[in-house]
């Protein structure tokens, strides 16, 4: 990854589908290189929306986003950014293998005759090896579990070496420690400079890992650091208000394998107990104790 400084800028953007549906209303917001940012709101929200128009698959019809000052398609030419789609969005009959998914992630580094070099199949191993892939590269993608698929994503991503990383739901579908593992390798990449945006439903994990937080529920609800951001205030804002709230206890709660230590919270710190919304299943009861 080429290390040097960038801004994303969502400048009042507003998105409707052709049914009608406004799915992003004025929605503006910062974020600067060497974060992870989290992308929280609800189911329908409109973050697959976002996450479309910041990668120019869909146009807002008003607004503006900026990529270091440049337009969307300049800083996709220019290798700025890689994506991690939901599972759900790909079509998983098309015979390809593992390696060739992951290879994809060269292709705006290649010519039009998309000959890999050397270093291209060198940087595509070391993708595989870093999700824990290796041994699945001669796989058809379709072979693969849900879990699995997703660190193919994954790869494809950390083989197009863009210093932005936008991923849509990564933690769904995936084990403890797969997830354990992809925050490892997030909390790596911001080492190095990346500017990592990522949406997702696991609440808990989001104080634990990220550095900032957009609250988004048609429109940003609110940004920032999670110390200032990430409050119950905003939260029921941001889930209509219906918001389950759980309080760890201090003890070690699990019975699996679950590495993560949990501790009592006092008040001032109380975002990090908040879980889920009206549409998500509450987290299982050997990972947390009721109040
Ligand atoms: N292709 C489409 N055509 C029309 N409406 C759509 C389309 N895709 C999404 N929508 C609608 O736009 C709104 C935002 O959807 P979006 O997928 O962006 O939400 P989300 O926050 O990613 O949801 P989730 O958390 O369930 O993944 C929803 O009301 C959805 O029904």
């Amino acid at each position: 990854m080429t290390k040097r400084t960038i801004e994303i800028l969502v400048d009042s953007i507003n998105y409707k589908y052709s049914n009608g549906n406004q799915a992003i209303v004025d929605a503006s917001f910062k974020l600067k290189e060497g974060i992870i940012c989290a992308l929280v709101g609800p189911n329908g929200g409109g973050k697959s929306t976002l996450f479309k128009s910041l990668m120019g698959f869909v146009t807002p019809y008003s607004g503006n986003i900026s990529f270091n000052g440049l337009s969307v398609q300049q800083a996709l030419k220019q290798n700025y950014i890689a994506y991690v789609p939901q599972t759900e969005e790909v079509d998983w009959d098309f015979p390809i293998l593992v390696k060739d998914v992951v290879m994809m992630g060269r292709y705006c580094k290649m010519n039009f005759l998309r000959i890999p070099s050397k270093h291209d199949i060198e940087i595509v191993e070391q993708a595989l090896d870093l999700v824990g892939l290796s041994q699945y590269k001669t796989r058809q993608i379709g072979e693969l579990s849900g879990g699995q698929k997703k660190r193919v994503f994954l790869a494809r991503a950390l083989a197009q070496e863009g210093q932005v990383l936008m991923l849509d739901e990564p933690f769904t579908g995936v084990d403890v420690q797969t997830e354990n593992a992809i925050i490892e390798l997030l909390q790596q990449l911001k080492k190095q400079g990346a500017l990592i945006l990522i949406a997702t439903h696991n609440l808990g994990s989001v104080p634990e890992f990220c550095d900032e937080v957009v609250l988004f529920n048609r429109t940003v609800i609110s940004f920032g650091t999670i110390g200032t951001t990430f409050t119950e205030e905003n939260l029921k804002k941001t889930f209509g208000g219906v918001l389950r709230h759980i309080r760890l206890g201090q003890e070690h709660l699990h019975d699996d394998d679950d590495p993560r230590v949990v501790t009592v919270l006092t008040d001032d710190e109380r975002p990090a107990v908040f879980y889920g919304n009206t549409e998500q299943d509450p987290p299982t009861s050997n990972h947390i104790k009721g109040e």
